[in-house]
């Protein structure tokens, strides 16, 4: 392998902190042709579908990708926006309103000068450091997603670019699952392997039980409630995964449970009026359970009245909750004899939302901030030698 040629090294200059938010990844349209690309790179990881190369080969080329993307495409399409994606435009709000409220809380603790020319007050007087050193913002925040565009590699290249020398990475992903936090995170390896000069780097393994998001998910909840009153049931359903994977040690199935019992407690629900499901099933084989479409078609049948969907493991809005839920889980229920189902949307661009999600990143960034500010002060001093000031 041969690794990179970087930009040429400047002493003294000081590096940035970056964020890079990574979620799943979506088509670049509604369309077979865009769908079936994007399901070759998705359902060619390893970490996804664990069954041996050779024989996965044939069936994802010889069956799944002349079948599914034309499928997948006509429910895309019945989600798709004029501004894309929802999961693309859900993801790209929120690592904007990311970037100022967490800018803004940094630059309201004062933890870093951050005017577009930073100043130092030097032994001598005043010094000001050029914008390229800190700009408005203290903290870069970038998305990328782990299939399909913008990539993890684009994406950290962005950052490095911009003279980040650490950086945070955060799969939007609130329960751990091999199959999308560790692939998110070998992306990035993968990126760092052929780089020459890397970044320091960290990384938010999982946030199930964070205050903040637990409170943002029951606020949600009443906040629909308040609207249209209460349900007999809330199904909180979460994205499958094949059952031998939590047989295999993945923590995925507890942390889903662990999220449903936090989220019960703050709505203060008694056992019957709540019911942990998981849904989007992919194959023949077994996987976690109950499913969320028999789970609904089975309180249909009970005599379930209303059922309330809420999908805490999503953090923005997509096909899956979109459509698999909102509309098929909806047919579901009301095709076994329910009478009302309601689907409450995922967090999305919520302002508790936003800020827990600040409070993760700033909570990740303990001890990196302070490194930037003595670098940018340190940066500052050799600069005010260099223009002739005697130390
Ligand atoms: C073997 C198959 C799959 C595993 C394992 C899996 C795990 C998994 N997925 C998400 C989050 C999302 N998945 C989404 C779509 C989607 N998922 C699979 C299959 C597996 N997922 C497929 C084939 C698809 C594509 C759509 C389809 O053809 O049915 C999405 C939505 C993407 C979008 O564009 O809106 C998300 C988000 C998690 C969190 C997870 C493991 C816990
Ligand atoms: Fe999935
Ligand atoms: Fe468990």
């Amino acid at each position: 392998m041969s690794y990179r040629t970087e930009p040429a090294y400047r002493h003294g200059t000081p590096s940035r902190t970056g964020v890079l938010l990574i979620n799943l990844g979506t088509p670049d349209a509604p369309t077979a042709a865009a769908v079936k690309p994007y399901l070759r790179e998705f359902l060619g990881d390893p970490r996804v579908v664990e069954i041996p190369r050779a024989l996965w080969w044939l069936i994802l080329n010889g069956i799944i990708l002349n079948t599914r993307p034309k499928k997948s495409a006509d429910k895309y399409a019945q989600i798709w926006t004029k501004e894309g994606s929802p999961l693309l435009v859900h993801t790209q709000r929120q690592a904007k309103l990311l970037k100022g409220y967490l800018n803004e809380t940094l630059k309201a603790q004062s933890a870093l000068p951050l005017s577009p020319t930073l100043s130092h007050e030097g032994e001598r007087g005043q010094t000001t450091i050029p914008p390229e050193n800190g700009g408005t913002d203290s903290v870069l925040i970038e998305f990328a997603m782990r299939y399909g565009n913008p990539s993890v590699a684009s994406a950290l290249e962005k950052l490095k670019q911009q003279n980040c020398g650490r950086i945070l990475i955060l799969p939007l992903y609130p329960q751990y699952a091999a199959s999308s936090t560790a692939t998110a995170l070998d992306a990035v390896f993968d990126t760092l392997r052929k780089m020459r000069n890397m970044p320091e780097i960290r990384t938010v393994r999982s946030f199930h039980d964070h205050p903040g998001y637990i409170a943002a998910l029951a606020q949600s909840v009443r906040d629909n409630w308040m609207q249209n009153g209460h349900p007999d049931k809330l199904v909180m359903s979460f994205h499958g995964v094949p059952r031998y994977t939590l047989d295999k040690g993945d923590p995925y199935h507890c942390e889903c449970h662990k999220t449903g019992r936090l989220l019960a407690e703050a709505l203060q629900l008694k056992q019957d009026q709540y019911q942990i499901s998981f849904q989007s099933r992919f194959g023949r084989a077994e996987w976690l359970k109950p499913y969320t479409t028999a789970t609904l078609e089975e309180l249909g049948k009970q005599g379930v009245n209303r059922a309330d969907v809420i999908c805490p493991g999503f953090v923005g809005d997509c096909l899956e909750t979109l459509e698999e839920i909102a509309l098929e889980g909806k047919a579901s229920f009301l095709g076994a004899g329910g009478k009302e189902f309601r689907y409450i949307p995922c967090l999305n661009e919520r302002n508790d939302w936003i800020h827990a999600l600040s409070d993760i990143v700033t909570a990740n960034l303990q001890g990196w901030i302070a490194t930037e500010e003595k670098e940018v002060c340190a940066a500052s001093r050799n600069r005010a030698l260099a223009m002739g000031a005697q130390d």
